[in-house]
């Protein structure tokens, strides 16, 4: 006889607020795929931004297996930051517009799919990183990047192509500020339009800004732009969606595990596409393995 092993826990995070596909009911979804012999599901639906963190933490400490972030890159960031360092895995079904950590991590979009990897789960741990104590999992920046998310944060509207709509228009009025870049004992100054720290590759719907970042390598990879242009920023965009941007003489990239950034003036941040605010000091660090997550990773190239 088989040996058999009592169901685990998994606690369902939901935000009810997030993503483009909010007519889809994930609680039909997960009672009609999920294996029960292996998971004891229970569902909960965030009331407030915020939320998400406290129910994770709460869900770790009563000792769930697995947490499951369902919603966007907002919502699996909150549940992320509950479980750092605890023994909870974070589960992801992706319902935001990007899903870049879910990309990076291999977990299918389609959510029955994402709910199969779930019922037979292969267990990693990654990076993270914070930027002035906010942590992070995919990506953080500072510059344009920062200004796009502190608009699109007022923004009703989701999707790519309201997002392209914003860059688009917020880049005609973008102004550059001088900044020192202090890594690895270098210090680098320029009017820099992005400086973009990665733990994973993407921004999220494949808009790679580090296309080699390996999110268990215990390194930050940074990625400096300076003053472009509009035909420069065509070029970088085009890159951005090619995977090519690394080739390109626009973008320089570092690998570091702490990076300080001193700005003349204050500049706009994001951690993971969620703006926090104006700073004129950046501190960026990294917590290598500092969360387990269920993902379909590809192997190392050795
Ligand atoms: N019940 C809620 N009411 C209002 N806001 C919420 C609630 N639950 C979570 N939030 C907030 O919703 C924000 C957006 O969440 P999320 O990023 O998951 O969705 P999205 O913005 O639609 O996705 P994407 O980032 O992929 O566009 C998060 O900052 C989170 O704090």
């Amino acid at each position: 006889m088989e040996p058999t092993t009592a169901p685990e826990k998994a606690c369902f995070i939901l935000n009810p607020k997030s993503g483009v596909r909010s007519s889809i009911s994930v609680p039909d979804l997960i009672s009609e795929h999920l294996d029960t012999t292996r998971w004891t599901p229970e569902i909960i639906f965030t009331e407030y931004a915020g939320h998400a963190t406290e129910l994770a933490r709460k869900a770790a400490a009563d000792g769930a297996r697995l947490v499951v972030a369902v919603g966007g890159d907002g919502t699996v960031n909150e549940v992320a930051r509950g479980l750092k360092d605890t023994s909870s895995a974070l589960g992801i079904l992706p319902k935001g517009s990007g899903n870049g950590l879910a990309r990076h991590l291999g977990i299918p979009l389609d959510l029955p799919q994402a709910l199969a990897l779930l019922n037979q789960p292969t267990f990693h741990h990654i990076d993270s990183c914070s930027i002035n104590d906010h942590p992070f999992f995919c990506t953080a920046g500072i510059g344009f990047d920062g200004l796009v998310s502190s608009v699109f944060a007022k923004s009703t509207k989701r999707g790519l192509s309201s997002y392209i709509q914003l860059v688009v228009r917020e880049f005609r009025n973008f102004k550059s500020e001088a900044a020192t870049v202090k890594i690895n004992d270098r210090a680098l100054t320029s009017d820099f339009f992005v400086v973009a720290f990665a733990n994973a590759s993407q921004y999220g719907n494949n808009a790679f800004i580090a296309p080699m970042a390996d999110i268990q390598d215990g390194l930050i990879d940074v990625c400096l732009i300076r003053h472009v242009g509009v035909a420069e920023a065509i070029q970088l965009g085009y890159g951005l969606m090619t995977k090519q941007i690394a080739h390109s003489n626009l973008a320089e990239f570092h690998t570091c595990s702490t990076v300080f950034v001193q700005s003349e003036g204050p500049q706009c941040f994001h951690a993971d596409g969620e703006f926090m605010g104006q700073a004129q000091d950046f501190e960026v660090q990294m917590f290598p393995k500092s969360l387990e997550v269920v993902a379909a990773l590809e192997p190392k190239a050795k």
